[in-house]
């Protein structure tokens, strides 16, 4: 344990790292597979794209999955300093490159939140504008971590699916954002429709607006939807954003994204 001085220095060298980063965003989700890391990795790549320069962390420290969304599964570094780089304008980092692959985390709270932390002292983003964090699903001990300690000006954006128990689950997301002092940038509603490859026909397997109807019961902005799409679970199981390729959910991401962007400016 560190005592209080220790944490008071830490704190220090985490602001300094931070206050150079122009904006802060961190993914959550209520419930776990609604595609949260899908969402991080294609706002951040996306984000690149338009010539932004952006970092990512993971911090879904039980389910560290960006990596291999970038095609980075397996990849080992020696010391928490420099952000492994995707692109000249895009770097990511997260647990997973420290610790040995297929060893399960069984930190407990405090260890938990040491680990953030030190991520957040140790990895050197340097000035970037967008600063990405895929956080695990619900309203744990990382989610706390982080907002405690990327600064009061973060944002949070939800990813939901159409379905009731993830509609209440996010609503609950919502809220938790709400008291840890994270400003709501809006609600993603993702597995929206499904447009069948064969006929054309959109069939709604896990219905459809729900996040819409939520976001006005919280006064949260909808940012919009992003359709089930075969290709999706292709692209990011080979290590490639969908965002990359041409598409009706490529499309709908970057609508997010202008969204996203269109938000922050008018909120400078
Ligand atoms: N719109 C979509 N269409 C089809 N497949 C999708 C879509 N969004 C995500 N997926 C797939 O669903 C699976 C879960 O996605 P992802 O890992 O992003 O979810 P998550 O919410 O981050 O999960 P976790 O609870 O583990 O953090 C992945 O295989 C991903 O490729």
């Amino acid at each position: 344990m560190q005592t209080n001085t220790a944490l008071t220095e830490q704190k220090k060298r985490i602001d300094s790292n931070m206050s150079k980063i122009k904006h802060k965003i961190a993914v959550m989700s209520g419930k776990g597979g609604v595609g949260k890391t899908t969402t991080a990795v294609n706002l951040a790549y996306g984000l690149s794209l338009r010539g932004y320069k952006v970092g990512i962390l993971d911090a879904d420290l039980h389910g560290p999955n960006v990596p291999i969304m970038f095609g980075k599964e397996g990849v080992k570094l020696s010391k928490i300093s420099e952000p492994l780089e995707i692109s000249e304008n895009l770097h990511i980092s997260s647990l997973s490159f420290f610790v040995p692959d297929n060893s399960p985390v069984v930190w407990k709270g405090p260890q938990k939140i040491a680990a953030i932390m030190e991520m957040l002292e140790g990895i050197k983003w340097g000035e970037i504008d967008f600063f990405i964090v895929d956080l695990p699903p619900g309203t744990g001990d990382e989610t706390l971590g982080i907002a405690q300690n990327i600064g009061s000006d973060s944002k949070a954006v939800i990813v939901t699916t159409p379905q009731k128990v993830s509609l209440l689950d996010s609503t609950r997301a919502v809220n938790f954002a709400k008291l840890i002092n994270l400003n709501v940038l809006g609600i993603i509603e993702n597995m929206s429709g499904f447009i069948c490859p064969d006929c054309q026909k959109e069939i709604n397997i896990f219905k459809k607006n729900g996040a819409e109807k939520m976001s006005m019961e919280t006064k949260t902005d909808f940012l919009g939807s992003i359709p089930l799409d075969q290709n999706i679970v292709e692209s990011s199981d080979n290590g490639l954003p969908f965002i990359s390729n041409d598409s009706v959910a490529s499309r709908k991401m970057n609508d997010v994204i202008a969204r996203i962007i269109e938000k922050l400016e008018l909120e400078r």
